[in-house]
């Protein structure tokens, strides 16, 4: 007998969101009915037609969001995510009278800078999205030449040198150094990387707190630069990957303690799709175990720095690559990263030892007159040739 074949498949959470956001899912996420907030309209009675029942609608419709981000909150959570991907507005709601108001809600406040950038990068998406709907950006895929291989541009660095495989950042401030660079041109940064031996570039795109922007990515990109591109983003949402990609990117940097499981999988997918690569940044044990249960990651950055204390400190790198972890990394041929507070050619050296084939450098580059020859200072040699 012919069956019927279903096939189901994992949704990322972004596209949950999404689409529990259209729907008033209210009754399917409810709270135990002792807890669930009376709304106005239903406590005044207000019939359908009147405008007062529109404005109740409206507020069924706010009510179901906060209640799908309060569930997005704890997917996120039960996989160890501290970072929560929007405020998360909702309960406490006080009845007084015939209105509602809430109380100040402290979960409202990020609690840490990463949170920050991510509510902010949420709202960003959302406009900009709105300007250039997927649609569009698909479209003008078609015209533009097919992405380089970053991956294999930094082994055959490696290779060649004997060095990590360098990826050189164009990053103008940061929230935790302030202004790296007044006199910022990206394009003569980018080509004096490349002649100073980088095998790739990583381009901060935020605008808000790294003074980046996609103008920069896509400006290098048309110049002629040949090193690969990163797309140094905080991506939550695959529209940002096609985005850069339109822009000239050929890899995105995807943050563990921000997306969860599946979106990291979805988004790898996506980015397979498009030719491109991930690096998957991790900074403890926790999120280098998840990745590494990832299908299809060929390449993990460890960050250095907590992204949401700023703090730096090499020693991550090395614990996270001994033992079974680094046994796996290495049956599984994955290429890492070493990201951030590399300073001196001890540093290098200290993360090569660890492991590294490949280390991602920008402050220690960056503020130096001319960035090209600062690679050979910090590598100890000439990596030009
Ligand atoms: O300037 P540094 O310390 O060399 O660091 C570069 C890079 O690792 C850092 O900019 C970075 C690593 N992961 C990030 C995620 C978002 C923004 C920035 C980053």
């Amino acid at each position: 007998m012919e069956g019927l074949c279903l096939t189901l498949q994992p949704i990322p959470s972004s596209a949950i969101q999404r689409r529990l956001s259209t729907f008033n899912l209210h009754n399917r996420l409810t709270r135990p009915s002792s807890c669930a907030p009376l709304r106005a309209h239903q406590k005044s009675g207000i019939t359908e037609g009147s405008d007062s029942a529109l404005e109740g609608k409206v507020s069924d419709v706010k009510i179901s969001e906060q209640e799908v981000n309060i569930y997005q909150n704890e997917v996120v959570e039960s996989q160890g995510i501290k970072i929560r991907r929007r405020p998360p507005t909702g309960p406490p709601m006080h009845y007084v009278g015939p209105f509602e108001f809430r109380l100040q809600n402290e979960g409202n406040t990020p609690r840490n800078i990463l949170e920050e950038i991510v509510w902010h990068k949420d709202k960003e998406v959302a406009q900009m999205k709105e300007r250039k709907p997927l649609y569009t950006l698909k479209k003008a895929l078609d015209n533009i030449p097919p992405a380089q291989d970053f991956i294999g541009a930094l082994r055959s660095a490696h290779q060649r040198t004997g060095l990590p495989g360098l990826i050189a950042e164009v990053k103008k401030a940061s929230p935790s150094r302030g202004i790296l660079r007044e006199d910022f041109n990206p394009v003569e940064i980018a080509q004096a990387y490349e002649k100073g031996g980088a095998a790739c570039l990583s381009v901060l795109t935020d605008d808000k707190y790294f003074k980046g922007s996609y103008e920069n990515l896509q400006a290098i990109r048309e110049a002629g630069v040949k090193c690969p591109l990163l797309l140094k983003e905080f991506i939550v949402e695959a529209w940002q990957i096609y985005y850069g990609r339109s822009k000239g990117a050929d890899a995105v940097l995807l943050i563990a303690s921000v997306l969860p499981d599946l979106d990291i999988k979805y988004m790898i997918k996506i980015c397979k799709i498009l030719g491109m690569a991930t690096l998957v940044e991790v900074h403890d044990e926790r999120e280098m175990d998840r990745v590494l249960a990832i299908e299809g990651v060929e390449l993990i950055g460890i960050n250095n720095r907590n992204l949401e204390t700023f703090e730096v400190d090499l020693g991550i790198t090395k614990k996270l690559l001994e033992g079974e972890r680094g046994e796996l990394i290495r049956q599984k041929d994955i290429l890492v990263v070493g990201e951030s507070g590399l300073f001196t050619p001890e540093d290098i050296a200290f993360v090569q030892e660890a492991g590294l084939k490949a280390v991602l450098v920008g402050e220690s580059l960056i503020k130096q007159s001319d960035p090209g020859k600062a690679i050979s200072t910090l590598f100890g040699r000439d990596i030009s040739e």
